[in-house]
C-alpha cells in the first residue's frame, strides 16, 4: 500500500467523519482505501504521458481524407466541485502521411478525462495531442457532456448538455472541412 493511498485515505476518513458519519460503523469500515482508490483511479491521468500511451503506434499511410472517431465515452471530474461530468466525445482528423492506432484516441481521451478539468481545456488538450502524435493537416474535436454540478446540486438543471469544440490546423480554416466533420458526427444532436 502506497504512502499516498495512505494518506488520502486518511483524509476521507476526516471528510466522513466531519458530515457526522462514524467511519467505525460496519458499513463504512473499508470506504475510506476504497474512496482512495477510486479517487486514484479517476485521476490516474496525471501519472501518464503521451509518448508511453502511444506506443509509437504511428502508422505510415497514403490516406489522406478525413478520420472520423466518434461517441468515445468520457467520464471526467470537474475542477470546480470534484463532481463528475460525463458525456461523449468525437474526434476527426486530416492524415498526412501517418494514422494513429484506433484504440490511441480512447487512450488520449481517458488520460486527460482522468484529470480534475474543466470541458473546454479538455477539448483542447485531447485536439493539441492528436495534432502533436501524428502532425495532421487538422485536428476536430467536439465533446458533449452533462455536469453532475449542474444537476446533483447548484441549479439542478436536469437536461442541459455542454457543447464544446476545438478545431485545428484546416478545420479551423476551411468552412467547408468543418461542416463535412459536423455532418459526420451528426450535429443535429
Ligand atoms: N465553463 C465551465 N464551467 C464549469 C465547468 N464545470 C463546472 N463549471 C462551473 O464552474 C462555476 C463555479 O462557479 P462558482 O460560483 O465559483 O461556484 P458555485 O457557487 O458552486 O456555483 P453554482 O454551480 O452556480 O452553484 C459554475 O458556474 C459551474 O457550473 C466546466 O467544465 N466548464
Ligand atoms: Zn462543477
Amino acid at each position: 500500500m502506497t504512502k499516498l493511498l495512505d494518506d488520502l485515505a486518511g483524509h476521507y476518513s476526516s471528510i466522513i467523519n466531519g458530515l457526522g458519519e462514524d467511519t467505525d460503523r460496519e458499513g463504512l469500515q473499508d470506504t475510506p482505501m476504497r474512496a482512495a482508490k477510486a479517487m486514484q483511479f479517476l485521476t490516474q491521468g496525471y501519472q501518464q504521458s503521451l509518448s508511453d500511451l502511444v506506443n509509437n503506434a504511428v502508422f505510415e499511410s497514403a490516406m489522406d481524407e478525413m478520420v472520423v472517431v466518434q461517441d468515445i465515452e468520457l467520464y471526467s471530474m470537474c475542477e470546480h466541485h470534484m463532481l463528475p461530468f460525463i458525456g461523449k466525445c468525437h474526434i476527426a482528423y486530416l492524415p498526412q502521411g501517418r494514422v494513429l492506432g484506433l484504440s490511441k484516441f480512447a487512450r488520449i481521451v481517458d488520460m486527460y478525462a482522468r484529470r480534475l478539468q474543466i470541458q473546454e481545456n479538455l477539448t483542447r488538450q485531447i485536439a493539441e495531442a492528436i495534432e502533436e502524435v501524428t502532425n495532421a493537416k487538422g485536428v476536430a474535436v467536439v465533446i458533449e457532456a452533462q455536469h453532475m454540478c449542474m444537476m446533483m446540486r447548484g441549479v439542478e438543471k436536469q437536461n442541459s448538455r455542454m457543447k464544446t469544440s476545438m478545431m485545428l490546423g484546416q478545420f479551423r480554416k476551411s468552412q467547408a472541412t468543418r461542416t463535412e466533420f459536423l455532418n459526420l458526427i451528426g450535429n443535429n444532436r
